[in-house]
């Protein structure tokens, strides 16, 4: 008997022993407008926002493209290697069959079938007997892509991490994974590509335990055919059978085998399954009481404890926090083997939205939770009134607090910005409470700006269905924002003036901030002709709303533009963007590494005054300035803390903290001009001249600013923003020269990278001796042979540590005893994994030098470390290359 997945009926060896009658989904889904979809849409309880997580090449792609297959979302199997994915849909991310943006994608699961979904809930019955809504976010696995990650992570409830069964869980994976841990988000595993030759099953499981720091559970385990090792399906240890995948079919018919019907054919899975189940028993009574008592209940009897419970326990340890136990599942995503189990603990395994901790929200410079705040646990006036809120008198009164709160009516984050060919501009975000209305007018914290949101959506990767309201919970599309970027976060305040938007500080109110960590190469762009520059200005500015690792910045000596990123295949990627994509006509120089620099002596108070036409109209604006080495690193005694360990404070003497003036002889702001607005200017013209240093054009590194703004000299009756923010730059930048002439100069700074790299034991000594001479780096550690890394890991905020030799693993089928032969690694020699602190320069174009260091074997991950100082000797070299201008 076989049956094809989801069945809803199906035999009493299966583990999901009471779905109905097997149908063909796919045909009868509803695909956008399935009224059963919007039911469960709006059931938070029957929401999962997922993330794929995984090392480059893991399989993500192929893995969600076969979900959306059973889901019946998509009618044939998209394949990365012909370019004809749904998620990978950027033409750039089809060319190099690799995913570059997170594509966002909704679906059912299991698939709605002509609306009739079964409700009567039982509660011994799983989730995954329900239809779900699950919002599905592949992110990108490349090292140059880590903030894409980042910003996709902070939106989950809860994640897949995909292995390759071949390579176990390689240094990207253990980067990813470190970064879940830090947002607390429950995952679970799905060994891929057991199909291949090599595949080490055990040694991964292994590797998951000692690399990932946590107890494997193993639920699904891979059947490889006796004969020759060929992967036939999985052995369902929570259901006790093994699923026959048919071969070379497209996976939605499965065989399942009772064990005594193994045991008879003298099949080894037999064993192995009862293996597992008892290890697994054994490990979730372990950290789960109620499993210990439906064990007594049972008689110690491993096998006869249902799968419901089992279940029921493996959610309850996945969503402990820190998570200890990790659910793992197997398979061949690309063999269509193991993907439905894994869809089913998607839904049965991990959180809805109701079940996560409350979001982390900031208020002016006060941390709380969303709900807490939205509850009244935290009032509006504790919330302003411990930083600079209380310091300039912005206390909200406890009752007001209330009422504000109150129309507080949506509160979202917008986590992805992307220019779809079609429609415009998409906005992506995960409404956090409330919810946001078509046409509802929303202000973007962020910018301080109010906009409308003309149309929502839900989309289906490159697809998009119209829908009027988005609820808390759920993420969906907003298009036709003119302003809104990644990261930003949108309230909707019940009768709050479009102008000014909500009253403070709920006009502060940000979801989950992260920081951008800062670019590291840069590259020029020169537009073809003069008529070009607008066009490219603004197609730019698009891909700075879409993503913020990317920055940009005029040089206003050369007048040239300068685009800066992560990596080079970062900018790279930009780079087709701009030409191919948004069809910019203009030129784009080499790559080069972005340097700072930095002052050593302070200046003098300089005072500019700007007094110029913009866009046609006089205007005229002062402001001083005063600039000096800031040597510490962190949190200071300041208004702002910049990027690039830079520090703002902005001095109003004169001034109230409401703006209004302290004595009679400071004249009044504007009110075209409130305090609020004199600020962001003054900031902006900080910004303007910090891109530029006065030695070597770099950006300004630790320097400390302080900018004062005193009416009475600085205001004129043309003042306007702009001519503020020129005034501004101008004073800083003077001071900024006035520090260098007085220091001799200023010092370069380098990025200094954290890299990681992964070798045998054959090219240890190599590569550490590459690294630490010829490329002047500093070992910081070498990871143990049992391959186990030192790195700070994922449950090192609890005391745990995982002995390899307490995991249990079936034995591989020629890895001999328990896989410890780690196999698809020549002469079953142990990866090694060395950590090094190295500068980025020697960085460039190492993946080809590793490569032959190892026999090709060698891999390797990097992130910035921090900037240092360069000595006078890397100084010297690096300016004698920048005259030969490139790398
Ligand atoms: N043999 C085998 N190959 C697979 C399997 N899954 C994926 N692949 C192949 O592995 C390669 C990478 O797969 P992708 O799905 O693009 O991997 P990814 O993790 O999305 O990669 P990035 O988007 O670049 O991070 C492709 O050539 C796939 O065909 C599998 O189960 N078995």
């Amino acid at each position: 008997m076989s049956f094809r997945w989801p069945c809803r009926s199906a035999p009493r060896s299966l583990y999901h022993p009471f779905r109905q009658t097997s149908r063909y989904f796919s045909a009868s889904l509803g695909r956008h407008a399935s009224p059963v979809a919007s039911a469960a849409e709006a059931n938070t309880a029957r929401t999962r926002n997922i993330g794929i997580i995984a090392h480059i090449d893991a399989g993500k792609t192929t893995t969600t493209e076969r979900m959306l297959y059973y889901s019946g979302f998509t009618r044939r199997l998209g394949d990365v290697d012909e370019g004809s994915t749904v998620t990978d849909f950027l033409p750039a991310e089809r060319a190099r069959g690799i995913t570059i943006q997170s594509a966002a994608i909704t679906f059912s699961w299991p698939p709605v079938e002509n609306g009739a979904q079964s409700t009567s809930g039982a509660p011994q019955l799983p989730r995954s007997s329900h239809s779900h809504n699950i919002n599905l976010i592949d992110t990108p696995g490349h090292a140059d892509f880590t903030f894409e990650v980042l910003r996709s992570l902070r939106i989950l409830d809860g994640a897949v991490c995909i292995l390759d069964g071949v390579a176990g869980v390689e240094a990207q994976t253990e980067k990813v994974w470190t970064q879940a841990s830090f947002y607390r988000i429950p995952r679970i595993i799905f060994v891929n590509k057991l199909d291949r030759d090599g595949a080490a099953f055990a040694k991964t499981v292994r590797e998951i335990g000692t690399k990932l720091n946590c107890w494997p559970a193993l639920c699904q385990i891979p059947w490889w055919r006796s004969t020759d090792g060929k992967l036939q399906g999985v052995g369902d240890v929570l259901g006790l059978k093994a699923l026959l995948y048919e071969e070379g079919s497209d996976g939605k018919s499965v065989k399942p085998f009772g064990l005594e019907e193994l045991s008879s054919k003298n099949e080894r899975i037999a064993e192995d399954i009862k293996n597992a189940r008892v290890a697994l028993v054994e490990l979730l009574s372990e950290h789960d009481d109620e499993m210990v008592e439906k064990f007594l209940e049972h008689e110690e009897d491993h096998l006869a404890i249902p799968a419901s419970d089992i279940i029921e326990s493996l959610r309850r340890c996945a969503l402990q926090s820190p998570q200890v136990v990790v659910p793992v599942f197997s398979g061949a995503s690309f063999r269509n083997v193991g993907v439905q189990p894994l869809l089913d603990a998607v839904v049965d395994l991990l959180p809805s939205p109701d079940e996560r901790p409350d979001p982390e929200v900031s208020l002016e410079s006060t941390k709380c939770g969303l709900d807490e705040l939205l509850s009244g646990k935290v009032s509006l006036a504790t919330a302003g009134s411990d930083t600079a809120g209380k310091k300039q008198g912005k206390a909200v009164a406890a009752g007001k607090s209330t009422h504000m709160v109150k129309n507080l009516e949506g509160c979202a984050l917008a986590f992805k910005v992307v220019n779809d060919a079609r429609r415009g501009v998409l906005v992506y975000v995960r409404v956090y409470s409330g919810v946001l209305n078509r046409n509802a007018p929303l202000f973007n914290t962020n910018l301080g700006v109010t906009e409308r949101a003309p149309r929502l959506l839900k989309m289906y990767a490159n697809e998009a269905v119209e829908v009027p309201a988005i609820a808390a919970g759920q993420i969906g599309v907003i298009s036709g924002l003119k302003f809104a970027r990644t990261g930003d976060t949108l309230i909707s305040y019940l009768g709050a003036n479009p102008k000014v938007g909500p009253p403070a500080p709920l006009n502060t109110l940000q979801l989950r901030p992260i920081a951008v960590p800062p670019p590291v190469f840069f590259t020029s762009v020169e537009p073809n002709s003069l008529a070009e520059e607008k066009h490219i200005a603004e197609t730019l500015q698009l891909l700075l709303r879409e993503d913020p690792s990317l920055n940009v910045t005029q040089d206003s000596e050369s007048g040239q533009t300068h685009l800066a990123g992560m990596g080079e295949l970062h900018l790279e990627i930009a780079r087709d963007r701009l030409i191919n994509d948004l069809k910019a006509k203009a030129r784009i120089g080499n790559i080069q590494i972005g340097y700072r620099e930095a002052i050593t002596t302070s200046s003098s108070e300089k005072t500019a005054i700007f007094d110029r036409e913009i866009a046609g109209k006089a205007s005229k604006a002062g402001c001083t300035a005063l600039v000096q080495p800031h040597e510490s690193h962190g949190e200071s005694d300041t208004n702002f803390s910049l990027p690039d360990n830079n520090t703002l404070t902005i001095l109003t003497p004169t001034l109230h903290a409401d703006g209004t003036p302290k004595d009679a002889e400071t004249p009044s702001l504007p009110a075209t001009l409130p305090l609020q607005v004199v600020t962001t200017a003054l900031r902006n013209g900080v910004f303007a001249a910090l891109a530029r240093g006065p030695s070597h054009g770099y950006p300004v590194h630790s320097t400390k600013i302080t900018v004062t703004f005193d009416p009475a000299s600085h205001l004129f009756s043309t003042t306007t923003p702009a001519a503020l923010s020129s005034a501004t730059r101008l004073a800083v930048t003077q001071a900024l020269r006035e520090a260098k002439d007085l220091g001799g100069g200023t010092v370069l700074m380098e990025p200094v990278m954290q890299v990681t790299i992964s070798v045998d034991e054959l090219g240890l000594g190599n590569v550490v001796h590459d690294i630490s001479s010829a490329r002047g780096g500093q070992i910081l550690s070498l990871g143990s042979e049992d391959g186990s890394s030192d790195q700070t890991l994922p449950n090192s905020d609890s005391d745990l540590v995982v002995d390899p030799n307490k995991i249990y693993v079936p034995p591989d089928p020629f890895g001999g005893s328990g896989g410890e032969v780690a196999m698809g690694v020549a002469g079953g020699s142990q990866m090694r994994q060395i950590t090094a602190r190295v500068p980025l320069k020697e960085m460039v174009g190492y993946l080809k030098h590793l490569r032959s260091l190892t026999a090709g074997r060698g891999t390797f991950v990097m992130s910035v470390d921090r900037f240092e100082r360069m000595s006078s000797q890397r100084m010297k070299m690096a300016l004698a290359e920048m005259q030969g201008d490139f790398l």
